[in-house]
Order: C-alpha cells, then structure tokens, then sequence
C-alpha cells in the first residue's frame, strides 16, 4: 500500500514535470519541481521523457539542465524516437549536440566506473542477455537455416520463437566489398604476399572478396558456429590454398596466443554475432599486436546502434576513441545502403540496420609512427613502440577530457560535467573522396557540376601542396638560417674590427660587436627570406589559380543561368604550409541558412532523420495516444548498445544491459 503511494506520488511529479516543460514554464519552476522529487526517468503514456519534451520546445538551457540532473539520454518514445531524435528532426543542431554528447559521456563514464571500481560491490542494472542474441555459447547451439529469400537475396537466418533474425544477409554485399576496396587502396600491398585476418564468415561475402581482390598468401578465418563451419566445407573453403581456418571463437585463440604465432597480418576484419560493445572493444585491444605493420589496415562492421541515427553516431565516436585509445588511427567514409534496396530486403525478419548511410571505418597504428621511423632505425622499435604508447594515452586521455571535465561522480553514477566537441567540417582531401553535394546547395548547384568541379579543385589543391618537400625545405630554412650566420659571424667581426682588437672579453669602445651582431641578424633575414619568398610565391600562384578557377566558373554560371538567378559565390582556400586540407566555401541565398541537421542534410551523413515519417517533419507534435499508466523502463543512465540484430533493441522487451560495478 505504502510502495502504491510512493509510485502514485511519483507518477504525478512526473507528470507534472512533462507537463512544467511543455507549457514552457520558466526553468526555476521546473528546477523546483524537480527539486520536490520529480523522477527524470518518468515516462508518459507516450513514452516522452521531461527531456523529450525540452527537445521539443527546442530549449537549449532545458535540455542541459534536465541532462546535468540525470535525464536519460537513450530513453525512446512509444514510436522508438529518444529525446535527440526530435532535436534533430527539428534541426536543432544544439540540442542534438548537447543530447549526443551526453551519450558519449555517459558511456565512457560507465566504461570509466567499470574499470576504476572493479573491487566494489557489483550492482545488477539488469540481467545479461543469455539468448542466442546476446549468448555466443548460445547462438553457437542453435540452429542456422541458409536459403535465398523472395527478393533473391542470400541470407542466413537463425530462427527462434521470436521471429527469424538474419545473421547475415546479401544487402551487406556493398559494404564489405567498398571495405576490401578500401584495404586494397590503403594498405600498399597491390598484390601478392598480403596476410589476411578475418573474424566471422557468416555467407562468406567478405572472404571472397579478399580472395578475388587481394590473392592472399594467408587467409585465416576463425568461426565457431558448426553450421557455418559445415556451408564453409561444401564450398570448399577448407581446400583453398593459403586458407588456414581456425574453429572456435576469436577468445579461444587470442587467449592462447594462437592467432599471433601467425606472425602479422596487413588486413584485419572482424564482424561476429551475439557479441557485444565490450567484446568488440576487447578485440580493439588486441588489434595493434595482430597488425603487421604501418601499412597493415584494421576495419569492422559498425552495426552499434544502428536502429538509430543518434546511437549510431554516439556509437561511431566512442569506437573511434576506443580505438586510439589502444594507438588505432580511424579513417571514416561512407557507403549508401539505400540505393536500389528497400524495405521488401527484410522480408519477415528484423530490421537492424535503419539508417541510409553506412560508417565504413578503416584504421591502421597512429600516423605518428610513421614519422618516427624516418628518424628512429627499426631496431630501435622498442622506443617507438614505448612512444606510440604514451601518444596514444595521451591522445585518448585528451579525447576524454574533451568530453568529460570536472568529473564528480555521485553514488548515483551521476557526474557533474562539462562537454566540448568540436564541429565536424567537411575539408576537401586527397585521402578522403570528394564530398557529396551538400543538401542546401541542391537547387543552386548541379550534381554533374558538382562532380566535376570539385576533383578539379582537389587536384589543383594536391598540385600546390607536397607535404614532404614543404617539410624538408623548411627544415633546411632552418638549419640554414642558423648555420650561415654563425659561419659568418667571425668574418663579418674581423671585417668591421679596423682597429684589429679581436674577439676578447674586454670591451673597447671601438670594437664593432653591435654592428658585426646587427649585420648577421641582417644575415638571419636575408637567408629566411631567401627560403620562405619563393614558397610563399609558390602558394600564391596556387592560390591565385584557385580564384581565377572558381571565377570563371561563376561567369559560366551566369552566362547559363541569367542574371536574375541567383549565381553561388565559390571561395576555395588551398592548402597552408601546416593543413594538409583544401576548403571550400560556396554561398547561399541570403534568406537560406546553412544547416548540417536538416533532416536530409549530408552533413554528417550517418545522422539522418528519424525513422518515424512523423518525426521527420519540422514539427513534432505531442502525440495524444490511449492512457494507462506508464511504466518506468530504464533504471539509470546504462549502456544502449546490445546487438542490433537482436529483437526489440533500445527499450524493447529483448533489451538488455551489462553488469556495472558501482
Ligand atoms: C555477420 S556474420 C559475418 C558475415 C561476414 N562478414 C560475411 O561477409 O558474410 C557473423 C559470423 O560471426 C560468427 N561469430 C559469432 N561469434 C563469434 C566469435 N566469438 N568468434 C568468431 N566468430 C564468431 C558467426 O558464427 C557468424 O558466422
């Protein structure tokens, strides 16, 4: 009876609270009512949260304040949409940020507090998913059913009483062969002699395009699972030359050092099943000791979160931390999985990959190595190695401190903090592919346009920017400007000296020190200016092609367009002496703002509007659905990430937590 009171009690500061937001009431009203007990979990008949409703009144100071007091960042809404979906599909790129953010805290707080207090009592959020989702043993007993389904594609289903779930399935085809091309492009080694690693044969797409792309002389492939194992012998992977299969998890081989008595490898892959972020994120840390060497590439699928745009992308940041935290460099692009597919390719079975862009990453050792060998002889590796360690600490503790200030955890894993994230630019690059036309240029600028302008002005770019000569010329501007006047100094003195006193410590009047000082710091200026002149020249001309280049492109603009249309202004900055990047600035019309968070925007691709057509108008209103009482689902700010190929991820019935200690 007592319990009843106390949840009746809280249900209704809930409600009050939700109901406090919507009206816009002033925030000390809203702080009060939290103050009085007003729970930040609490969830209407709708599934919004306090927070969903801030984001929807698009209230910055709301939104942060409901987050420092504990608002679930991951909590979803009865249609699947969390507090951040909505920021976005308002474009309300802030409160998008400040919800994302929180997401990336909150999960690396969580990995921070698991790790820091592992001797602490354990405190069970939930129980840990034993199904065959979320249970390698499990999923390794179950039954697996191959077949083609009735759009023709190839999938490997694991059947439950829940419904068919696709292991794997043929649409995954564009991303693992972009993925090869990508380690066939990145890793220097055209041809023979590449040692591959893979981790999961599922259909086998990923291994027979290494085979047909990158004829390697090894090809490992760990799997554990006996039905796959038996697809793989009728297919005769087991007679492949150069293929070496290893049957049984990726554990049981790392642990026993087996896969490293291999000696490196230069293309790494791993994409599993029925395993979590903290699987994966154990795999990351052995990742630096199987990779062979600078050239060697690492890559896996990123499937975290990917239901959602805002998980998606918290989950795409903590990887890319994760990774230089064990001294991984990722280089991101994207792949569109939305052409020429739609909904029909998941016939009967769950959908666990909703978003239109795929986040291809590739990673190798940190770049800084590669700087270090120049100077460093590779038996002196033990050095580099020392220093790569310590640079990537330093990096991943920096990253970290970007995210999390002031940290003050609370008994309730709640901490106080500051965030900061800097904005994503898109920089023209020669290692990066031309960017796709941005959203708010559509309508003004063409896409053939685009696609030939823009290799254009990369290539001018690459033409008057040579890193390693810039590098060295500079190198020798200094050596130079010191070594010359110190040579010259001597004479310069004994030229000036008419009176022949020399260069000794007592000081007659008549010695020429101030002016023999005064002629090698001319010297000094001289020989600067002799290096830097003809490189600052340099850069100018390219600089100056680059204007000339965008202006006649704007006459031809005019010419075809007229002149009452409106006529974009393009402003290309080349490459300075320390930026590697070109940049771009194309203008639009004065009544049209630029927006990377338009719910179609290209920037950042992987964020997107919310699956839910009605969250993806600029107003999201509140829905009025059926009463009854709502239910507080989430018991604290726990990790989102389970396996997306599992049944009701993120709030569903199947979700499903890790243990935390606290
Ligand atoms: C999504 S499929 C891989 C698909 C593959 N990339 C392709 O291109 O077809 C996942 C595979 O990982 C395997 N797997 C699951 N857990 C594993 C583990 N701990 N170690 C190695 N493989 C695992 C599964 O049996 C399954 O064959």
């Amino acid at each position: 009876m007592e319990k009843d009171n106390e949840v009746n009690e809280l249900v209704v500061l809930g409600r009050l609270l939700i109901d406090a937001v919507l009206a816009r009431k002033p925030i000390p009203d809203i702080r009060t009512i939290i103050d009085d007990g007003a729970p930040l979990w609490f969830q209407d008949e709708d599934g919004w949260s306090a927070l969903h409703a801030a984001a929807n009144n698009e209230d910055e100071d709301l939104v942060k304040l409901l987050l420092a007091e504990g608002a679930i960042w991951n909590a979803v809404d009865n249609l699947g949409n969390s507090a951040g979906d909505i920021a976005l599909s308002l474009n309300n790129e802030a409160c998008y940020r400040l919800i994302r953010d929180a997401g990336i805290r909150s999960e690396l707080l969580l990995q921070l507090l698991s790790s820091k207090n592992a001797a602490a009592e354990t405190m069970l959020l939930h129980a840990t998913d034993t199904s065959a989702f979320g249970s390698t043993d499990a999923f390794i007993s179950s039954n697996l059913k191959y077949t083609t389904d009735e759009q023709g594609q190839e999938v490997c289903l694991l059947t439950t009483d829940e419904g068919d779930v696709g292991v794997m399935m043929g649409w995954e085809r564009g991303i693992m062969q972009e993925t090869v091309q990508k380690f066939k492009s990145n890793t220097g080694t055209e041809s023979t002699g590449t040692r591959v690693l893979n981790v999961g044969f599922g259909l086998g797409i990923v291994d027979t395009f290494l085979q047909e792309t990158l004829q390697p002389s090894l090809h490992v492939i760990i799997e554990p699972h006996p039905d796959v194992l038996h697809y793989m012998r009728t297919l005769g992977w087991y007679d492949k030359p150069g293929v070496q299969i290893l049957e049984g998890k990726w554990q049981s081989f790392i642990d026993k050092d087996e896969i490293l008595s291999f000696g490196g490898f230069d293309v790494i892959y791993t994409d599993t099943f029925s395993e979590n972020y903290d699987d994966l994120r154990e795999f990351f840390g052995h990742v630096p000791d199987l990779l062979a060497g600078l050239d060697a590439r690492f890559s896996f699928f990123n499937g975290l979160g990917a239901t959602n745009a805002l998980f998606y992308d918290v989950y795409t940041h903590l990887s890319e931390l994760q990774l230089a935290d064990v001294g991984i460099d990722v280089e991101w692009s994207d792949v569109d999985v939305t052409t020429g597919r739609d909904e029909k390719r998941w016939g009967e079975t769950r959908k666990y990959f909703a978003l239109p862009y795929y986040r291809l990453p590739i990673g190798r050792l940190c770049e800084i190595l590669d700087w270090l060998e120049f100077f460093i002889p590779r038996s002196a590796r033990t050095v580099t190695t020392w220093l790569l360690f310590l640079r990537s600490h330093f990096y991943f503790s920096s990253q970290q401190s970007k995210y999390i200030r002031n940290v003050d955890v609370r008994s309730d894993a709640h901490a106080d903090v500051q965030f900061y994230h800097p904005r994503p630019r898109q920089y023209l690059s020669r290692k990066e592919p031309p960017p796709l036309l941005p959203i708010e240029l559509q309508g003004h600028v063409g896409p053939e346009t685009w696609a030939m302008r823009i290799p254009a002005l990369t290539m001018l770019a690459s033409r008057f920017h040579k890193p390693i000569f810039e590098g060295l010329w500079l190198l020798a501007a200094f050596i130079a400007s010191i070594a010359v006047p110190a040579a010259l100094y001597p004479t310069i003195f004994h030229a000036l000296d008419k009176n022949g006193n020399g260069n000794n410590f007592r000081f007659h009047d008549d010695q020429p020190f101030f002016q023999a000082r005064a002629a090698t710091v001319g010297v000094f200026i001289g020989v600067s200016l002799l290096f830097w002149v003809p490189l600052l020249v340099w850069k100018m001309i390219g600089q100056s092609r680059a204007n000339a280049l965008v202006k006649r492109w704007s006459e031809d603009d005019l010419r075809t367009k007229g002149p009452s249309a409106f006529i974009p202004v393009w402003k290309m900055n080349m490459p300075s002496f320390w930026n590697s990047s070109a940049r771009l600035n194309v203008s639009l019309p004065p009544s049209q703002l630029p927006t990377t968070f338009h719910p179609a925007a290209y920037l950042p691709s992987w964020i997107n509007g919310p699956v839910d057509p009605a969250a993806g108008m600029y107003y999201y209103p509140v829905q009025n659905g059926p009463g009854g009482q709502p239910q507080p689902n989430i018991a604290g700010n726990a990790g989102a990430y389970g396996d997306e190929k599992a049944p009701a991820y993120m709030g569903g019935e199947g979700r499903h937590y890790d243990d935390i200690k606290v």
